[in-house]
C-alpha cells in the first residue's frame, strides 16, 4: 500500500468551489435523503438538516409515514415524501430526478426495506452515498453490490466495514481488504474512525480534522448529509468525500473549546457547519 496522503486545508482548497454570487437554488443541486424508521426518525432529521446546511439548493427526504410531522416541524426548509408504510421504508419512488442521493441512516433491515433497496439499486441512475443499514443490507446480500454504480461513496464505521469485508487480523490486513473491495466494485470507501481514511481503489488518504467529541450518536448520519449535499453540487465523488470528512471534523475542532468533549452532540456538528465552511474562505 502506498503511504496515505493527508487531507489538509491546502489540499481541499485545490478543488473547493466558493458559491457563485449569481447562483440560484435550481443550480445548487437537489439532494435526496432516504432515511429513518420508527424510533430513528432522528437519523433522517440529522442527515437532511446537515444536507441543506452544506450548500445544496433543495433537499427532499423520503421517510416512512410516521416521520412526516417530525421532519416538517424540525426542518421546514426540507421537502418530504412519505412511504405508504407507517414505520419503515417499503418503496423508493421519487417524484423528481435528484443530483445525488444519500441512503441508509436509520432505515433498519426489515424485509420490505431490503426489497425496496434492491429495486432502487436496479433502477437508480443518480450518484450515491451509502451509509448505515443500507451497508448492513448489502453485507447480507453481497450479490447486490454489482448494482452499485462506480464511484459510489460508502461510509462504514468499523463494525459496518467488518460486515462488508469480513474480519481482519491487523491494521495492514484491514487496509488490504478495503482496497481489494474498493477495486472490485470501483467504489470509494470512507473508513470512518479516529482518524477517518478514504480508500479510492489503491489510493488512500487520511483526514486531519476531528476529535473524540464526534463519538456521539448521529455524527455519522450528519456526515452522510454533508457528503450527499456536496455530491449534489457537482463535486467529483472523491472530492465530495474528502471535503465532507474534512468539514465534518472541523466542526468538532471549532466547537470543542465551548462544548468540551462530553456535551458535544451531533446537532453541534450542524450548528458549526457555517464556521467550518467560512474557515476555508480566509
Ligand atoms: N437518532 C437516531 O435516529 C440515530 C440513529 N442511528 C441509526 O441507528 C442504526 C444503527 O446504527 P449503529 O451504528 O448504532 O449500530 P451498529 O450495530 O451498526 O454499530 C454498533 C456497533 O459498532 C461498533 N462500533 C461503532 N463505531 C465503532 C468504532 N469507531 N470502533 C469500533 N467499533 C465501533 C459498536 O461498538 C457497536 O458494536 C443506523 O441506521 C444508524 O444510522 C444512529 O446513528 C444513532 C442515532
Ligand atoms: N474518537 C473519534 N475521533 C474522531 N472522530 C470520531 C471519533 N469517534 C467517532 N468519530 C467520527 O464520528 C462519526 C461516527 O459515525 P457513526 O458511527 O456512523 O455514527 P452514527 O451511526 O451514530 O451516526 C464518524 O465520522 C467517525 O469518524
Ligand atoms: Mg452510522
Amino acid at each position: 500500500m502506498k503511504p496515505p496522503y493527508l487531507i489538509t486545508k491546502e489540499e481541499i482548497l485545490k478543488f473547493y468551489k466558493p458559491v457563485n454570487p449569481l447562483t440560484h437554488k435550481g443550480l445548487q443541486g437537489h439532494a435526496v435523503i432516504i432515511a429513518g424508521s420508527y424510533g430513528k426518525i432522528g437519523a433522517a432529521v440529522l442527515a437532511s438538516k446537515s444536507c441543506i446546511k452544506s450548500g445544496c439548493g433543495l433537499v427532499t427526504a423520503l421517510i416512512p409515514k410516521c416521520g412526516y410531522q417530525i421532519l416538517q416541524i424540525s426542518i421546514p426548509e426540507v421537502m418530504v415524501v412519505t412511504d405508504e408504510n407507517a414505520n419503515f421504508i417499503t418503496q423508493i419512488n421519487l417524484p423528481l430526478i435528484p443530483k445525488a442521493i444519500g441512503i441508509g441512516p436509520g432505515i433498519g433491515k426489515e424485509l420490505g426495506t431490503q426489497k425496496a433497496v434492491f429495486e432502487f439499486l436496479r433502477i437508480n441512475k443518480a450518484p450515491l452515498v451509502l451509509d448505515a443499514d443500507v451497508l448492513n443490507i448489502l453485507a447480507e446480500n453481497q450479490s447486490w453490490l454489482e448494482l452499485v454504480p462506480e464511484k459510489t461513496i460508502l461510509t462504514p464505521h468499523p463494525k459496518e466495514l467488518e460486515r462488508l469485508i469480513g474480519k481482519w487480523d491487523s491494521e495492514a490486513q484491514k487496509f488490504q481488504k478495503a482496497i481489494a473491495f474498493s477495486e472490485q466494485y470501483k467504489i470509494i470507501i470512507v473508513m470512518k474512525g479516529a482518524p477517518t481514511f478514504i480508500i479510492n481503489q489503491t489510493a488512500v488518504c487520511q483526514n486531519t480534522t476531528g476529535n473524540a467529541a464526534l463519538a456521539t450518536a448521529g455524527s455519522g448520519d450528519v456526515l452522510t448529509g454533508i457528503i450527499t449535499s456536496l455530491l449534489s453540487q457537482s463535486y467529483e465523488p472523491l472530492h465530495a468525500a474528502q471535503l465532507g470528512v474534512f468539514i465534518h471534523g472541523l466542526t468538532a475542532d471549532i466547537a470543542l473549546p465551548k462544548t468540551g468533549y462530553q456535551s458535544f452532540i451531533a446537532s453541534d456538528i450542524i450548528k458549526n457547519l457555517g464556521k467550518a465552511f467560512l474557515s476555508l474562505e480566509n
